[in-house]
Protein backbone atom coordinates (compact mmCIF):
# COMPACT_ATOMS: atom_id res chain seq x y z
CA UNK A 1 0.00 0.00 0.00
CA UNK A 2 1.31 3.73 -0.72
CA UNK A 3 2.19 5.96 1.97
CA UNK A 4 -0.95 8.04 3.57
CA UNK A 5 1.40 10.95 2.13
CA UNK A 6 1.37 10.37 -1.52
CA UNK A 7 -2.71 8.91 -1.38
CA UNK A 8 -4.86 11.39 -3.35
CA UNK A 9 -6.29 12.97 0.07
CA UNK A 10 -9.63 15.23 -1.20
CA UNK A 11 -9.31 19.28 -0.98
CA UNK A 12 -12.05 19.31 0.82
CA UNK A 13 -10.45 17.16 3.58
CA UNK A 14 -7.07 18.87 3.63
CA UNK A 15 -9.58 21.74 3.71
CA UNK A 16 -10.74 20.11 6.95
CA UNK A 17 -7.24 19.64 8.69
CA UNK A 18 -6.22 23.21 8.03
CA UNK A 19 -9.54 24.28 9.64
CA UNK A 20 -8.94 22.39 12.51
CA UNK A 21 -4.86 23.37 12.92
CA UNK A 22 -3.87 19.62 12.17
CA UNK A 23 -1.26 18.92 9.86
CA UNK A 24 -1.87 16.55 7.52
CA UNK A 25 1.89 14.74 7.95
CA UNK A 26 0.19 13.19 10.62
CA UNK A 27 -0.97 10.46 8.14
CA UNK A 28 2.74 9.69 7.04
CA UNK A 29 3.60 7.34 9.01
CA UNK A 30 0.58 5.12 7.88
CA UNK A 31 2.76 2.06 6.01
CA UNK A 32 5.22 1.60 9.40
CA UNK A 33 2.24 2.08 11.76
CA UNK A 34 3.14 -0.96 14.37
CA UNK A 35 1.09 -4.00 14.98
CA UNK A 36 0.75 -4.38 18.68
CA UNK A 37 -0.71 -7.28 20.65
CA UNK A 38 -1.55 -7.98 24.04
CA UNK A 39 -1.15 -10.86 25.99
CA UNK A 40 -2.15 -11.58 29.62
CA UNK A 41 0.90 -13.93 31.56
CA UNK A 42 -1.32 -15.93 33.73
CA UNK A 43 -3.23 -16.89 31.02
CA UNK A 44 -0.05 -17.64 29.29
CA UNK A 45 1.55 -19.58 32.18
CA UNK A 46 -1.74 -21.67 32.22
CA UNK A 47 -2.40 -22.49 28.78
CA UNK A 48 1.53 -23.75 28.46
CA UNK A 49 1.42 -25.79 32.05
CA UNK A 50 -1.70 -27.60 29.88
CA UNK A 51 -0.79 -27.27 26.20
CA UNK A 52 2.75 -26.96 25.67
CA UNK A 53 4.15 -24.26 23.67
CA UNK A 54 0.40 -23.14 22.67
CA UNK A 55 -0.36 -19.64 23.97
CA UNK A 56 -3.26 -16.67 23.78
CA UNK A 57 -2.67 -13.32 21.77
CA UNK A 58 -4.58 -10.80 20.35
CA UNK A 59 -4.08 -7.83 18.58
CA UNK A 60 -4.86 -4.34 19.80
CA UNK A 61 -4.15 -1.13 19.43
CA UNK A 62 -1.43 1.01 21.91
CA UNK A 63 -3.62 3.90 22.02
CA UNK A 64 -6.63 1.73 22.68
CA UNK A 65 -4.78 -0.07 25.61
CA UNK A 66 -4.41 3.10 27.21
CA UNK A 67 -7.97 4.25 27.04
CA UNK A 68 -8.87 0.72 28.68
CA UNK A 69 -5.60 0.90 31.16
CA UNK A 70 -7.04 4.71 32.09
CA UNK A 71 -10.18 2.87 33.51
CA UNK A 72 -7.85 1.53 36.48
CA UNK A 73 -9.39 -1.48 36.60
CA UNK A 74 -9.63 -3.47 39.91
CA UNK A 75 -10.96 -7.05 41.34
CA UNK A 76 -14.37 -7.60 40.80
CA UNK A 77 -15.03 -4.20 39.00
CA UNK A 78 -18.68 -4.47 36.95
CA UNK A 79 -17.49 -2.33 34.11
CA UNK A 80 -19.93 -1.04 31.38
CA UNK A 81 -18.28 -0.77 27.49
CA UNK A 82 -21.12 1.58 26.09
CA UNK A 83 -19.69 1.47 22.27
CA UNK A 84 -18.56 -2.26 22.48
CA UNK A 85 -18.03 -3.49 19.00
CA UNK A 86 -16.21 -4.94 17.21
CA UNK A 87 -14.60 -5.35 21.01
CA UNK A 88 -10.82 -4.56 21.25
CA UNK A 89 -11.28 -3.25 24.12
CA UNK A 90 -14.01 -5.17 25.58
CA UNK A 91 -11.54 -8.57 25.60
CA UNK A 92 -9.30 -6.37 27.05
CA UNK A 93 -11.52 -5.83 29.67
CA UNK A 94 -12.31 -9.31 30.36
CA UNK A 95 -9.08 -10.40 30.06
CA UNK A 96 -8.04 -7.78 33.04
CA UNK A 97 -10.67 -8.84 35.07
CA UNK A 98 -10.24 -12.82 34.70
CA UNK A 99 -12.91 -14.69 36.94
CA UNK A 100 -14.09 -11.65 38.90
CA UNK A 101 -16.88 -8.63 38.20
CA UNK A 102 -18.89 -8.55 35.15
CA UNK A 103 -18.56 -6.59 31.58
CA UNK A 104 -21.62 -5.39 29.92
CA UNK A 105 -21.12 -4.31 26.23
CA UNK A 106 -23.83 -1.99 24.66
CA UNK A 107 -23.70 -1.04 20.77
CA UNK A 108 -26.35 0.17 18.45
CA UNK A 109 -24.94 -2.04 15.44
CA UNK A 110 -26.37 -5.42 15.79
CA UNK A 111 -23.95 -7.00 13.22
CA UNK A 112 -20.79 -5.32 14.75
CA UNK A 113 -22.10 -6.75 18.09
CA UNK A 114 -22.34 -9.74 16.91
CA UNK A 115 -18.97 -9.91 15.25
CA UNK A 116 -18.25 -8.89 18.68
CA UNK A 117 -19.51 -12.29 20.11
CA UNK A 118 -17.64 -14.23 17.75
CA UNK A 119 -14.35 -13.10 19.33
CA UNK A 120 -15.53 -13.01 22.71
CA UNK A 121 -16.42 -17.10 21.61
CA UNK A 122 -12.98 -17.70 19.70
CA UNK A 123 -11.22 -15.92 22.79
CA UNK A 124 -12.81 -18.07 25.62
CA UNK A 125 -13.29 -14.54 26.96
CA UNK A 126 -17.23 -14.29 27.38
CA UNK A 127 -17.75 -16.28 30.47
CA UNK A 128 -18.76 -12.61 32.58
CA UNK A 129 -19.76 -10.94 29.73
CA UNK A 130 -23.43 -9.94 28.69
CA UNK A 131 -24.12 -7.73 25.09
CA UNK A 132 -26.95 -5.89 24.62
CA UNK A 133 -27.84 -4.30 21.20
CA UNK A 134 -29.24 -0.89 22.38
CA UNK A 135 -28.55 2.24 22.32
CA UNK A 136 -25.97 3.66 25.04
CA UNK A 137 -27.19 7.50 25.87
CA UNK A 138 -30.60 5.63 27.00
CA UNK A 139 -29.33 2.11 28.21
CA UNK A 140 -30.39 2.08 32.27
CA UNK A 141 -29.91 -1.78 33.06
CA UNK A 142 -27.56 -2.53 36.31
CA UNK A 143 -24.83 -5.22 36.20
CA UNK A 144 -26.46 -8.28 37.78
CA UNK A 145 -24.53 -8.95 41.21
CA UNK A 146 -25.78 -12.36 41.59
CA UNK A 147 -23.56 -14.08 39.28
CA UNK A 148 -23.30 -17.47 39.88
CA UNK A 149 -27.12 -19.09 40.20
CA UNK A 150 -27.19 -20.87 43.28
CA UNK A 151 -29.91 -24.28 42.61
CA UNK A 152 -29.77 -24.96 46.01
CA UNK A 153 -30.61 -21.63 47.64
CA UNK A 154 -33.01 -20.45 45.12
CA UNK A 155 -36.73 -20.48 46.53
CA UNK A 156 -37.77 -21.88 42.65
CA UNK A 157 -36.07 -24.13 40.68
CA UNK A 158 -35.14 -23.17 37.53
CA UNK A 159 -37.42 -24.91 35.31
CA UNK A 160 -40.12 -23.66 38.10
CA UNK A 161 -39.02 -20.18 36.39
CA UNK A 162 -40.98 -19.16 33.57
CA UNK A 163 -39.19 -17.82 31.24
CA UNK A 164 -35.86 -17.99 32.86
CA UNK A 165 -32.72 -17.87 31.11
CA UNK A 166 -30.98 -20.92 30.70
CA UNK A 167 -27.09 -21.52 29.67
CA UNK A 168 -26.71 -19.52 26.62
CA UNK A 169 -26.92 -21.17 23.06
CA UNK A 170 -26.46 -19.42 19.35
CA UNK A 171 -29.24 -22.23 18.28
CA UNK A 172 -32.55 -20.66 20.10
CA UNK A 173 -35.56 -22.61 19.14
CA UNK A 174 -37.86 -21.13 16.35
CA UNK A 175 -40.45 -19.46 18.90
CA UNK A 176 -38.21 -17.76 21.32
CA UNK A 177 -36.61 -16.20 17.73
CA UNK A 178 -40.31 -15.32 16.57
CA UNK A 179 -40.99 -13.68 20.17
CA UNK A 180 -38.18 -11.66 20.27
CA UNK A 181 -38.10 -10.39 16.64
CA UNK A 182 -42.03 -9.17 17.62
CA UNK A 183 -40.71 -7.35 20.77
CA UNK A 184 -38.25 -5.75 18.89
CA UNK A 185 -40.85 -4.59 16.62
CA UNK A 186 -43.27 -3.59 19.17
CA UNK A 187 -39.89 -2.03 21.24
CA UNK A 188 -39.36 0.94 18.36
CA UNK A 189 -38.08 4.07 20.41
CA UNK A 190 -39.22 7.57 18.73
CA UNK A 191 -35.31 7.22 17.33
CA UNK A 192 -36.15 3.86 15.46
CA UNK A 193 -33.57 1.96 17.56
CA UNK A 194 -35.06 -1.12 19.29
CA UNK A 195 -35.25 -1.69 23.14
CA UNK A 196 -31.93 -3.42 24.53
CA UNK A 197 -32.11 -6.98 22.74
CA UNK A 198 -29.50 -9.40 24.56
CA UNK A 199 -27.89 -11.13 21.85
CA UNK A 200 -24.89 -13.17 24.21
CA UNK A 201 -24.95 -13.64 28.18
CA UNK A 202 -21.90 -16.03 29.76
CA UNK A 203 -22.36 -18.27 32.07
CA UNK A 204 -21.24 -16.37 35.30
CA UNK A 205 -22.76 -13.24 34.08
CA UNK A 206 -25.58 -13.56 35.90
CA UNK A 207 -28.11 -14.12 33.45
CA UNK A 208 -28.98 -17.59 34.24
CA UNK A 209 -31.51 -18.06 36.39
CA UNK A 210 -33.22 -14.69 36.20
CA UNK A 211 -36.80 -14.14 34.73
CA UNK A 212 -36.90 -11.56 31.09
CA UNK A 213 -38.00 -8.98 33.46
CA UNK A 214 -35.34 -9.16 35.79
CA UNK A 215 -32.81 -9.42 33.18
CA UNK A 216 -34.51 -6.08 31.00
CA UNK A 217 -35.57 -3.82 34.08
CA UNK A 218 -34.91 -0.67 33.55
CA UNK A 219 -33.59 1.22 36.53
CA UNK A 220 -33.73 4.73 37.73
CA UNK A 221 -30.96 6.95 37.83
CA UNK A 222 -30.85 6.79 41.50
CA UNK A 223 -30.48 3.27 40.86
CA UNK A 224 -27.69 3.38 38.71
CA UNK A 225 -26.20 5.62 40.74
CA UNK A 226 -26.11 3.26 43.58
CA UNK A 227 -26.16 -0.36 42.15
CA UNK A 228 -24.66 0.75 38.66
CA UNK A 229 -21.36 0.00 37.33
CA UNK A 230 -18.28 0.85 38.82
CA UNK A 231 -16.00 1.97 35.60
CA UNK A 232 -17.47 3.05 32.20
CA UNK A 233 -15.76 3.26 28.74
CA UNK A 234 -17.70 5.28 26.00
CA UNK A 235 -15.27 4.66 23.25
CA UNK A 236 -17.43 6.97 20.89
CA UNK A 237 -18.38 7.27 17.80
CA UNK A 238 -16.99 9.77 15.53
CA UNK A 239 -15.61 11.07 12.11
CA UNK A 240 -12.99 8.67 12.53
CA UNK A 241 -10.44 11.50 11.00
CA UNK A 242 -8.09 10.15 13.43
CA UNK A 243 -7.85 6.59 12.76
CA UNK A 244 -5.31 5.90 10.06
CA UNK A 245 -6.87 2.90 9.54
CA UNK A 246 -9.50 4.37 8.81
CA UNK A 247 -8.68 6.46 6.08
CA UNK A 248 -6.96 3.72 4.51
CA UNK A 249 -10.27 2.21 3.34
CA UNK A 250 -10.54 5.18 1.27
CA UNK A 251 -8.30 4.10 -1.15
CA UNK A 252 -10.55 0.79 -2.32
CA UNK A 253 -14.18 2.99 -1.23
CA UNK A 254 -12.97 6.09 -3.46
CA UNK A 255 -11.70 8.83 -1.98
CA UNK A 256 -14.63 10.78 -3.31
CA UNK A 257 -16.79 9.29 -0.58
CA UNK A 258 -14.71 10.78 2.15
CA UNK A 259 -16.22 14.17 2.62
CA UNK A 260 -19.48 12.51 2.66
CA UNK A 261 -18.20 9.31 5.04
CA UNK A 262 -15.92 11.77 7.19
CA UNK A 263 -17.04 15.05 6.64
CA UNK A 264 -20.98 14.89 7.27
CA UNK A 265 -21.96 17.83 9.29
CA UNK A 266 -25.29 15.80 10.65
CA UNK A 267 -23.61 12.49 11.55
CA UNK A 268 -21.37 14.21 13.70
CA UNK A 269 -23.46 16.12 15.30
CA UNK A 270 -25.63 13.32 16.02
CA UNK A 271 -22.09 11.70 17.33
CA UNK A 272 -21.49 14.62 19.39
CA UNK A 273 -25.11 13.46 21.45
CA UNK A 274 -23.57 10.38 22.65
CA UNK A 275 -20.31 12.13 23.10
CA UNK A 276 -21.76 13.95 25.73
CA UNK A 277 -23.37 10.62 27.19
CA UNK A 278 -23.18 10.65 31.54
CA UNK A 279 -21.14 7.56 32.49
CA UNK A 280 -22.55 6.70 35.12
CA UNK A 281 -20.09 6.44 37.45
CA UNK A 282 -16.64 6.66 36.42
CA UNK A 283 -15.60 6.49 33.48
CA UNK A 284 -12.72 7.40 30.40
CA UNK A 285 -14.05 8.41 27.40
CA UNK A 286 -12.34 7.49 23.97
CA UNK A 287 -12.32 9.50 20.35
CA UNK A 288 -11.13 8.23 16.88
CA UNK A 289 -11.58 11.77 16.03
CA UNK A 290 -8.29 14.53 15.85
CA UNK A 291 -10.72 17.38 15.93
CA UNK A 292 -10.93 19.73 19.35
CA UNK A 293 -14.64 20.20 18.28
CA UNK A 294 -14.72 16.17 19.13
CA UNK A 295 -12.65 15.98 21.34
CA UNK A 296 -11.91 18.79 23.69
CA UNK A 297 -14.90 20.50 23.15
CA UNK A 298 -16.99 17.32 24.42
CA UNK A 299 -15.11 17.13 27.46
CA UNK A 300 -15.58 20.90 27.63
CA UNK A 301 -19.21 20.34 27.55
CA UNK A 302 -19.57 17.92 29.90
CA UNK A 303 -17.80 19.20 32.22
CA UNK A 304 -20.00 22.47 32.10
CA UNK A 305 -22.69 19.93 32.66
CA UNK A 306 -21.56 17.76 35.54
CA UNK A 307 -19.35 21.17 37.34
CA UNK A 308 -21.70 21.49 39.91
CA UNK A 309 -24.45 19.14 41.41
CA UNK A 310 -26.50 22.57 42.24
CA UNK A 311 -26.56 23.77 38.86
CA UNK A 312 -27.74 21.29 36.73
CA UNK A 313 -29.70 18.72 38.99
CA UNK A 314 -29.90 15.64 37.03
CA UNK A 315 -25.78 15.57 36.54
CA UNK A 316 -23.61 14.55 39.44
CA UNK A 317 -20.86 16.34 39.66
CA UNK A 318 -18.06 14.91 37.81
CA UNK A 319 -14.40 15.71 37.54
CA UNK A 320 -11.36 15.23 35.34
CA UNK A 321 -8.63 12.71 36.37
CA UNK A 322 -5.15 12.07 35.95
CA UNK A 323 -4.40 9.39 33.73
CA UNK A 324 -2.27 7.15 35.61
CA UNK A 325 0.75 5.99 33.27
CA UNK A 326 0.96 8.28 30.72
CA UNK A 327 4.20 9.73 30.84
CA UNK A 328 5.31 6.06 29.26
CA UNK A 329 2.73 6.44 26.82
CA UNK A 330 3.69 7.78 23.10
CA UNK A 331 1.08 10.40 23.28
CA UNK A 332 0.77 14.09 24.38
CA UNK A 333 -1.50 16.25 26.24
CA UNK A 334 -4.61 17.24 24.69
CA UNK A 335 -5.13 21.47 24.73
CA UNK A 336 -7.53 20.70 28.37
CA UNK A 337 -4.53 19.47 30.84
CA UNK A 338 -4.88 15.77 32.07
CA UNK A 339 -6.59 14.64 28.45
CA UNK A 340 -4.16 12.56 25.89
CA UNK A 341 -3.75 12.58 22.49
CA UNK A 342 -2.38 9.87 20.45
CA UNK A 343 -2.07 11.53 16.48
CA UNK A 344 -0.75 8.80 14.26
CA UNK A 345 2.56 10.54 13.71
CA UNK A 346 4.24 10.89 16.60
CA UNK A 347 2.10 8.09 18.60
CA UNK A 348 2.96 5.59 15.72
CA UNK A 349 -0.75 4.49 17.10
CA UNK A 350 -3.53 4.60 14.90
CA UNK A 351 -4.97 7.69 16.68
CA UNK A 352 -7.10 8.36 19.50
CA UNK A 353 -7.96 10.60 22.47
CA UNK A 354 -8.93 10.06 25.62
CA UNK A 355 -10.17 11.92 28.69
CA UNK A 356 -11.12 9.76 31.99
CA UNK A 357 -13.50 11.30 34.56
CA UNK A 358 -14.73 10.52 38.36
CA UNK A 359 -17.84 11.10 39.30
CA UNK A 360 -18.07 12.85 42.81
CA UNK A 361 -20.39 12.40 45.51
CA UNK A 362 -23.06 15.35 45.79
C1 LIG B 1 -15.13 3.37 17.73
S1 LIG B 1 -16.31 2.10 17.62
C2 LIG B 1 -16.03 1.21 19.12
C3 LIG B 1 -14.83 0.29 19.07
C4 LIG B 1 -14.80 -0.70 20.22
N1 LIG B 1 -14.82 -0.06 21.51
C5 LIG B 1 -13.60 -1.64 20.15
O1 LIG B 1 -12.72 -1.55 21.01
O2 LIG B 1 -13.55 -2.45 19.25
C6 LIG B 1 -17.77 2.96 17.97
C7 LIG B 1 -19.01 2.08 18.13
O3 LIG B 1 -20.04 2.91 18.67
C8 LIG B 1 -21.28 2.37 18.24
N2 LIG B 1 -22.33 3.37 18.51
C9 LIG B 1 -22.61 4.50 17.83
N3 LIG B 1 -23.66 5.15 18.37
C10 LIG B 1 -24.04 4.40 19.44
C11 LIG B 1 -25.06 4.54 20.42
N4 LIG B 1 -25.92 5.57 20.42
N5 LIG B 1 -25.16 3.59 21.38
C12 LIG B 1 -24.32 2.52 21.39
N6 LIG B 1 -23.35 2.34 20.48
C13 LIG B 1 -23.19 3.27 19.54
C14 LIG B 1 -21.03 2.03 16.79
O4 LIG B 1 -21.98 1.09 16.31
C15 LIG B 1 -19.60 1.50 16.83
O5 LIG B 1 -19.59 0.09 16.88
Amino acid sequence: MAEIKNLPLPDEFLDFLKENGLDPSIYAMADSTPRYIRYSNSKLKGLCRRKGLLFQIYGIDAASGAAVSALNISFGDHVLDLCAAPGAKICMILDILGNSGSVTGVDVARHRLAACRTMLQKYALGDRCRLFVADGTTFSIIPSRGLDYDFNLSSSPLEERVDAFKEWTSRRPWKERKLAAKAAVKGQSVKGLRNPELIFYGPHSGVIGLTKDEVYESASSEKMTTEGYDKVLVDAECTHDGSIKHIQKFENWGWKTLPHRVLNAERTDCLTLLQVTDPSRAGSISFHGLTVAQNEDVVEQFLSNHVSAGKLRQHAKSKLQEIDGSENCPCRSGQIPKTLRFDPLTSQTSGLFIAKFKKLPS
